[in-house]
């Protein structure tokens, strides 16, 4: 149990009809840096809510640092941002800054947190003026303005153009070089591949794989052949195969290369081969999309799984 900052230990949380999480574990260590993926409505929020102490689960078990997440004293060491924060409006950037940094013992330096978030030139500008996404830069900047233990984050990087995107990065990676625990939800495996270095997939409520992101990268399809065959042979590096209703078949891989090779070697007869990148993000939703089976969806690493 020593060095888990955040725990979630078979929890399930019903709301209404819906089962929102269903005996779900989620172990959070010291020091990494966890990516939360998952499509729409998959649990994600919701388990964040019970780790930071807004919700209460159902059934199951939920620890920060060690103590109930409802309890404040047990909040302390953790920055949080819900997704949406009111900021007083008529308070400049700076000001806001130096009103929560001053909550804290040993507060990030106020100028050094702006220049950590590109904020700087924004340090006088009411924060009513700002944009959606420069509001969410400083949101941000304050979940971490105490140099808490853990920050937990549910999708930073929504609403942000692509320079605010690697600014927030930036900073997140910052926050972990000093020290600093990370968990993040995301719909995007780009922006879990950019920071992150354990990836839990969740989808329907359910902890589906809970690995290294090189070991989940290895799992996924990341290639896709299309081509026009009546009939091909059981290929080994297929990791999803189907026919696409123009009547080509699809083939998903993790390495190409090979794939034509064996191809090639089986004396399968086709025509119109085409090779091209499978979006990581589709690779992922077929992942989620699978539940049931067991090639493409590994084990959970998760302690515990029910
Ligand atoms: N307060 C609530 N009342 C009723 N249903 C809820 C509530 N919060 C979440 N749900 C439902 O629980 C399920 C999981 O929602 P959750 O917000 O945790 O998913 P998510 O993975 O964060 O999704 P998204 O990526 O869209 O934010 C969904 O079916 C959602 O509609």
């Amino acid at each position: 149990m020593t060095g888990l900052l955040a725990r979630a230990v078979g929890v399930s949380r019903r709301f209404g009809d819906t089962l929102a999480l269903d005996r779900a574990d989620l172990d959070i260590p010291q020091g990494g840096i966890v990516g939360l993926l998952g499509p729409n409505g998959a649990g994600k929020s919701t388990m964040i809510s019970l780790l930071t102490g807004l919700r209460r689960p159902s059934a199951g078990r939920v620890e920060l640092f060690g103590g109930d997440p409802r309890n404040p004293a047990s909040r302390r060491r953790l920055g949080t941002t819900p997704q949406r924060t009111g900021l007083p409006e008529n308070l400049r950037v700076g000001e806001v800054v130096d009103f929560v940094g001053a909550h804290y013992a040993d507060p990030v330096p106020t100028g050094e947190l702006l220049d950590r978030f590109g904020l700087t030139a924004l340090r006088r500008r009411q924060t009513g003026a700002l944009s959606g996404g420069q509001q969410r830069l400083l949101t941000v900047a304050l979940a971490v303005v105490g140099r808490p233990a853990l920050v937990v984050l549910d999708e930073p990087t929504t609403g942000l153009d692509v320079d605010a995107r690697l600014q927030l990065w930036d900073a997140l990676r910052d926050y972990h070089a000093t020290g600093g625990t990370l968990l993040l939800t995301s719909h995007y495996l780009e922006e879990v591949e950019a920071l992150a270095e354990r990836v839990v997939v969740i989808a329907g409520g359910r902890v589906l794989v809970d690995d290294t992101l090189d070991a989940v990268r290895s799992r996924v399809p990341t290639r896709r052949l299309l081509l026009r065959a009546a009939h091909l042979p059981a290929l080994d590096g297929v990791l999803d195969q189907a026919v696409l209703p123009d009547g080509r078949t699809e083939l998903l891989t993790n390495d190409s290369d090979a794939l034509v090779r064996e191809l090639v070697l089986s004396e399968a007869e086709f025509t119109d081969l085409e090779v091209s990148g499978a979006s990581l993000e589709e690779a992922f939703r077929s992942l989620t999309g699978r539940r049931d089976d067991e090639s493409l969806v590994p084990t959970s690493t998760t302690t515990g799984a029910a």
